[in-house]
């Protein structure tokens, strides 16, 4: 399998690059970016995984959070994938919408037509990306991921469902019990059919129910979130949390929005957690 570079820039004292390769788990080519801190030149780096959001690309966290400075001194390496497939013949929404098709994935392997063609991104973050990342960069297979929004979702619905392959867990805003709120069950009844047992792999709340390997969680959400009541229903996270005693701190923030200014301004927090918990291993 090859990787074609297709950007690097030099940046505290690491190097940002974007790549594409063939994805044989999403039938097309993709295109992810990984910050490599300087450490790498010489020895092998823990990982994060970066899930983004709707609308976005591997660009988005890359190119807004500022989390190069800090993952430079921690000596951690950044993965940023896409969103969703892409290219010519990937369905998208029929309307042409946001939340559905490119760039809103979901992270979900897709069973349902024409979706299942592509729409495979649940195996492509856990196994084929960082089975390439691993035999291609001087990482280590210490990973942590963490995500924002849908990519939060991500980030929590995958941790908890493969505790073995992660040493944390973050997010900002995340979708947290995507079969109650607009944008989960519009995503999962096209991705998943309408049978919603099938909704529950793919849901933080129910997943934090059953888990059998907890492991450190952070959580950040800002309370001036315009879809925090509607589409992320941080509550219920926190009520199963406390009901099952998940290790999750989950802290609101007053005055913060949906936005990467919020990221922004908490992502050292979740570099340095992730940090602590990947030099522990
Ligand atoms: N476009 C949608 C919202 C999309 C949105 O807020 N996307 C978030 C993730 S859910 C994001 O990260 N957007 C890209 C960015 O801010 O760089 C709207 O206007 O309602």
């Amino acid at each position: 399998m090859s990787l074609f570079l297709v950007s690097a820039n030099k940046s505290f004292d690491g190097w940002h690059k974007q790549y594409t390769h063939e994805s044989k788990v999403l039938n097309c080519s993709m295109r992810f970016a990984i910050y490599l801190p300087p450490q790498a030149a010489s020895h092998k780096v823990p990982v994060l995984y970066w899930l983004s959001g709707l609308t976005c690309t591997d660009e988005n966290f890359m190119q807004k959070a500022g989390a190069q400075r800090l993952a430079a001194k921690l000596g951690i390496a950044i993965v940023a994938p896409d969103t969703s497939p892409r290219g010519e013949g990937v369905a998208d929404d029929p309307n042409g919408e946001y939340d559905l098709g490119l760039g809103a994935g979901f992270y979900v392997n897709a069973t349902q037509a024409p979706w299942n063609r592509h729409y495979r991104m649940y195996d492509y973050v856990v196994n084929e990306l960082p089975a390439i990342v691993e035999t291609h960069f001087p990482v280590s297979d210490l990973r942590s991921i963490a995500g924002h929004s849908m990519g939060g979702h991500g980030a929590l619905t995958i941790a908890l469902r493969e505790p073995e392959r992660y040493c944390s867990a973050s997010a900002f805003s995340p979708i947290c019990n995507p079969v109650n709120a607009p944008w989960g069950q519009k995503a999962f009844s096209h991705y998943l059919g309408e049978d919603r047992g099938l909704w529950r792999q793919y849901d933080a709340v129910e997943l934090m129910k059953e888990s059998r390997l907890p492991m450190p969680v952070l959580v950040d959400q800002g309370l001036e979130d315009n879809f925090l009541s509607e589409q992320l229903k941080t509550e219920n996270l926190a009520k199963v949390a406390a009901d099952t005693k998940y290790p999750v701190t989950i802290r609101m923030q007053p005055g913060y929005d949906h936005s990467y200014y919020f990221i922004a301004s908490f992502i050292e927090d979740h570099l340095r957690f992730h940090a602590r918990h990947l030099s522990e291993q």
